[in-house]
């Protein structure tokens, strides 16, 4: 099934951070991969806010910064930036606005890319909390933001992908209630967290 109306709506930041795209030499697939995946995943109503913007580090931090504070969203994904390159400062900008540094995101980021390619650990990715919000770094090649998210749940033993404790945190600092598609991420709460199944 696809939106359930009835659940709580949510307001997902997304931004890619790409000198190239964000300057047209190659056509953005940051932000349309990560919409596609999120809108699968995700049954509860969701409102975007988009960014394209280029490696700059404050001006990551100041649109990190505008996507909580001011557009009061719940979850901020972003991709790119996250390598050894100079130009590479998605971490630092992150850390910049971070009220609580959320290690294992990352630590199990890199773990599931280890799946896929073997230049995973050089993704210095991290994900923080700022106010009531989840900011999540992910690698800049579109093809990660579904490997990360995701996992493979159909592999034995099942890899999980990062997406699955998303829902819990979000309860834990004070967001909407998000129920998940089973199929590509099943979220996971300890009992006493889990609202009743829907109906129908
Ligand atoms: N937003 C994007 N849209 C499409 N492809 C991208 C995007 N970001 C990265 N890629 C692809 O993934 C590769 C690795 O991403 P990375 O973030 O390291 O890019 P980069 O080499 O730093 O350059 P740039 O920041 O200009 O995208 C890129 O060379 C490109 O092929
Ligand atoms: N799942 C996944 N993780 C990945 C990759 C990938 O293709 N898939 N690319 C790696 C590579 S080659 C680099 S350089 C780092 C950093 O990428 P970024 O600078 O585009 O963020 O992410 C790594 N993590």
């Amino acid at each position: 099934m696809g939106t359930d109306l009835s659940l709580d709506p949510v307001r997902i930041g997304v931004v890619s951070i790409s000198d190239r795209a964000s300057s047209g030499v190659y056509e953005d697939k940051g932000i349309p991969a990560l919409q596609d995946w999120l809108g699968r995943a995700l049954h509860n109503p969701i409102t975007w806010e988009t960014r394209l913007i280029p490696d700059d580090q404050e001006t990551i931090s100041a649109t990190l910064r505008t996507l909580v504070d001011e557009q009061a969203c719940d979850l901020v994904l972003t991709t790119g930036g996250t390598g050894p390159a100079p130009r590479d400062v998605t971490p630092e900008a992150t850390l910049a606005v971070a009220d609580k540094v959320m290690p294992g995101f990352g630590e199990q980021m890199r773990a599931i890319s280890l799946n896929f390619v073997p230049t995973a650990i050089l993704s210095r990715q991290v994900a923080v909390i700022r106010g009531r919000a989840l900011i999540i770094n992910l690698p800049g090649q579109p093809k990660s933001i579904a490997e990360t998210l995701q996992g493979l749940p159909q592999a034995l033993p099942p890899v999980h992908g990062i997406f699955a404790a998303v829902p819990y945190c979000i309860d834990l600092i004070g967001g909407p209630y998000l129920e998940t598609d089973a199929t590509l991420c099943k979220a996971f709460r300890p009992k006493n967290a889990q609202r009743p199944a829907r109906q129908g």
